[in-house]
């Protein structure tokens, strides 16, 4: 006997079936939770296994996990490289693979970019909500990639920003993204034109050295630092982070991966899911970060969400 043929659902069907971020957010608040609550959350993900691919500035990333509350089992594979200017394909690519977890059968292999973008920019939103300065009225995003447009769409559908602002290090994809979105976006020549005064900010960049600094920030404002997942990559300066009241998705991954958080040593407040529990408190009269790598268990979820839709024929 053999198991029936796994599926295959290209960038296409995933989108179709995952049109919104903001559809995956009461499963990612529950699957944060889950992952905080230690083996009675039944979510085990081990912190992910990057291959650095060095000839050629390239990372192949690993990340299983499994959710018994969703009884669902994946792994994601992921590629990040450094941009070439001239380079026609994707910074990151992926896959997700989704098991049937009762007996170890493939059920599906999915596209994992788009899963990638929104499951993100949904997490960052959760984050946001919890962490945003009350009466948050300007939104500023430091890059013009993926990740800045999955996170405008669910920002702007979750939030009632009166501005938008971004800022890129190539200024004519910042143009490009303005021209692009629905709503008005004020593109800035630097970054701390765009920071100055934002209640709201979002890193979404491939920069391996600071590109905020603590001294621009507006008292109270809450980050979401999406960018820097090596060891020894920065997106935020050490003022920033020791300035801040830290959250985390992962503090075992953090403490793994991120450069922001190990080398400024800045002390981690709580998870995320923590927060989602309600054993940590959100702070958001605080400055606060949210530093977040990206978790398996996030992939989990979205990947199900796709595969129950597709598989019953919406
Ligand atoms: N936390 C998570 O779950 C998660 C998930 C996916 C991606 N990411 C990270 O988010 C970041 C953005 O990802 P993306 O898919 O949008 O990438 P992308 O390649 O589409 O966009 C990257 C952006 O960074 C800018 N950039 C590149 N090098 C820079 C530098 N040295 N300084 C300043 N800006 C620079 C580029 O101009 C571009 O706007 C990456 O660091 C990525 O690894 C995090
Ligand atoms: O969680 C993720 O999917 C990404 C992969 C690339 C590096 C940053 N985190």
């Amino acid at each position: 006997m053999s198991a029936a043929p796994a599926a295959f659902l290209a960038s296409e069907a995933v989108e179709r079936h995952f049109p919104r971020a903001s559809l995956l957010i009461p499963s990612l608040e529950a699957a944060l939770a889950n992952f905080s609550s230690g083996a009675e959350g039944g979510v085990v993900q081990p912190v992910r296994t990057v291959v650095p691919v060095q000839k050629y500035n390239g990372f192949l990333g690993v990340m299983p996990a499994y959710s018994a509350m969703d009884d669902a089992l994946t792994t994601k594979l992921v590629t990040f490289y450094e941009h070439k200017k001239d380079s026609s394909v994707p910074s990151h690519q992926a896959i997700v693979l989704l098991f049937d977890p009762r007996n170890g059968s493939l059920k599906a292999i999915m596209d994992g970019s788009i899963i990638t973008a929104k499951r993100t920019a949904a997490v960052s939103a959760i984050a946001t909500k919890f962490l945003m300065p009350a009466d948050a009225e300007v939104l500023c995003i430091l890059g013009a990639g993926v990740q800045a447009y999955s996170h405008y769409e669910v920002f702007i559908e979750q939030f009632s920003f009166k501005e938008v602002r971004i800022w890129n290090r190539t200024k004519e994809n910042a143009v490009k993204f303005a021209r692009s979105v629905m709503g008005p976006v004020q593109v800035c020549s630097s970054a701390q034109e765009a920071v100055i005064g934002a209640d709201v900010i979002v890193t979404v960049t491939m920069a391996t050295m600071p590109i905020l600094f603590g001294e621009w920030l507006k008292p109270g404002a809450h980050i979401n630092a999406i960018g820097a997942s090596r060891p020894d990559w920065r997106e935020l300066d050490d003022e920033v982070m020791k300035n801040s009241v830290l959250y985390v998705d992962s503090r075992e991954a953090a403490l793994n991966e991120s450069g922001d958080v190990i080398l400024s040593r800045a002390e981690i407040f709580a998870e995320l899911g923590e927060v989602v529990k309600g054993t940590k408190p959100a702070l958001p009269e605080k400055t606060t970060v949210f530093k977040s790598l990206g978790m398996a268990i996030e992939d989990t979820v979205a990947a199900k969400l796709v595969y129950d839709s597709w598989s019953a024929g919406n």
